[in-house]
């Protein structure tokens, strides 16, 4: 099947296996039609009660009582009736040995009713000779002893008289219990009268003969009939039923017997589903355990990696802020560098271009920086460095930005000066902040700055016009260092008013003094 694993496919044939196994044993515990099995043994007693009755029928013909015949056959529909619910129940006794037993009845049963048929016909005939018997004897003894006889010798009608007398009472004997000497007694006496019967009348000689005819019908019939009643004893056909009644009765008894053992495979059975239940079960909840710890790991360890990409993120975004600290600010000193102070110039001046303010940059440039280096050393240098940055940073307001161009140069930009005269103020404040260093790290040092300012009121912002202003302030810083150092000096271009025409160009550094 396509899309199922062989796992999963042994796992289906494995449950569906088990399920039969069990609908098979439950099937075989299922309870005994008992009602079935009271029928079948019923009707076995009825059928023997009336092959009882049968048998006790012909025993009674057999020694002459009741000549009902029709009793005898009687019984038969009924028995015919009872056999075949018999057969019809032969499925509830397994195995082919009932039905044998069944089959064996049925002939035995068969054979029972034909042999009956001839014996009603031979007891009709016997019964027809010996009621004949009895009165015929007497009568001709009556007329042997009477008139009959009057012409014979007396002693030929006495010795008739007694051959008659014997020959009915070996008749009588013969009927109650047949036996050989008495049936060659009964030939002597039949042979006894026949041959006295010569000097008696017609009459009396037919009547000998007659009764000699029925004397010899009564040897015959009465054998004849015992041997059929012989046969049909022979018959066994109470045993027949019998055999057959154990063995539905035994079919029974195996079939309680195989289903208490089934439903001890059944009891098993369960008891071993149900420790397989309990094994999966266990199993499940071992399964679940370890999804719960492989859960709960996974759930550390992403705690854990987003923790560590929290730091790692922050620890990114502090190098890149210490980058950016890098890339826009001196080392040293802490102030932002050219870089940085070439782009806050560009945005101060086209704020002003768009707001009409003035725009002033202070070109700083120490004097006698290197002295001190050669005199204390680079550290010291440093330090004055540091020193500057620090004193001029601190004397400047929020918004005015201080940066460090490089060596012993720093530029100072501030937006909005109250004109000329306010610019000079700071270059003022800034030169005595420079003067004020007098020591460092115990040493004496003596130096002072030298300031250019330029100005501009903003305008028409052109690429070059941050370049051009400082360049203009480096011209005038320049002025004041050939002026003699430790003042400040203003660029001759510098604008202090409010803006005139938009400036469209950069202007020539110019060397002029303010
Ligand atoms: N300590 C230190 N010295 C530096 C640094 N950068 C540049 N310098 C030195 O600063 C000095 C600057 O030279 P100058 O400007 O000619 O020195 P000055 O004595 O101020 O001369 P004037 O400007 O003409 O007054 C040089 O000796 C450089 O070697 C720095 O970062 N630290």
């Amino acid at each position: 099947m396509k899309g199922i694993s062989p796992r999963r496919l042994a796992v289906i044939a494995l449950l569906v296996a088990l399920t039969a196994m069990l609908g098979y044993l439950f099937n075989r515990t299922q309870a005994t039609d008992i009602e079935a099995q009271n029928r079948v043994m019923l009707t076995l007693r009825e059928l023997e009660k009336l092959d009882a009755e049968w048998t006790v029928n012909i025993l009674r013909l057999h020694v002459g009582l009741n000549p009902d015949y029709a009793s005898l056959s009687a019984p038969l529909p009924r028995m015919r009736e009872l056999q075949q619910q018999l057969a019809e129940a032969l499925p509830l006794s397994p195995g082919p040995e009932t039905r044998t037993a069944y089959t064996d009845m049925a002939r035995r049963l068969r054979d029972k009713a034909t042999l009956a048929e001839e014996f009603k016909m031979q007891n009709s005939r016997l019964r027809s000779s010996l009621s004949y018997f009895p009165p015929a004897i007497t009568a001709l003894k009556a007329e042997v002893t009477g008139i009959g006889g009057a012409t014979a010798p007396a002693r030929t009608v006495l010795a008739l008289d007694g051959a008659l007398n014997a020959l009915m009472t070996d008749i009588l004997r013969y009927n109650l219990a047949p036996a050989p000497e008495l049936a060659r007694s009964i030939e002597q006496d039949i042979a006894l009268a026949v041959s006295l019967k010569g000097p008696f009348p017609q009459s009396i000689r037919d009547a000998i003969d007659d009764v000699a005819v029925h004397a010899r019908l009564i040897l015959r019939h009465r054998q004849h009939e015992n041997a059929l009643d012989a046969r049909i004893a022979a018959l066994g056909t109470a045993a027949a039923m019998d055999r057959l009644g154990r063995l539905f009765d035994r079919a029974f008894d195996q079939g309680i017997i195989e289903k208490q053992r089934f439903r001890t495979f059944l009891f098993i059975y369960s008891g071993l589903l149900l420790l397989l239940l309990i094994y999966a079960a266990r199993r499940l909840r071992r399964s679940y355990t370890i999804i719960g710890v492989v859960n709960r790991s996974l759930q550390a360890a992403n705690a854990t990696l987003e923790q560590r990409v929290a730091e790692r993120t922050a620890e990114l975004e502090a190098q890149a802020e210490q980058l950016k600290q890098l890339a826009d600010h001196d080392s040293l000193t802490g102030l932002i560098n050219y870089g940085q102070f070439s782009r806050l110039l560009d945005l101060a001046l086209v704020r002003a271009a768009r707001r009409g303010n003035i725009v002033v940059v202070m070109f700083i440039d120490l004097d006698g920086f290197k002295a001190v280096n050669d005199t204390w050393g680079h550290a010291a240098g440093d330090m004055v460095l540091k020193e500057v940055a620090s004193r001029v940073k601190a004397l400047l307001r929020k918004e005015d930005v201080l940066a460090r161009l490089g060596g012993d140069e720093f530029v100072i930009l501030l937006e909005e000066v109250k004109g000329r005269e306010g610019a000079g103020r700071v270059a003022q404040l800034a030169l005595d902040a420079v003067r004020g260093i007098t020591e460092v790290d115990g040493h004496l040092v003596r130096i002072s700055a030298s300031i250019g300012i330029g100005a501009t009121c903003g305008g028409i912002v052109t690429p070059e016009a941050g370049e051009t202003l400082l360049a203009e302030a480096d011209q005038a810083m320049y002025s004041a260092k050939q002026a003699g150092k430790s003042r400040f000096v203003f660029s001759p271009g510098a604008q202090w008013d409010s803006c005139p025409a938009p400036r469209t160009a950069a202007r020539q550094p110019g060397a002029r003094s303010g």
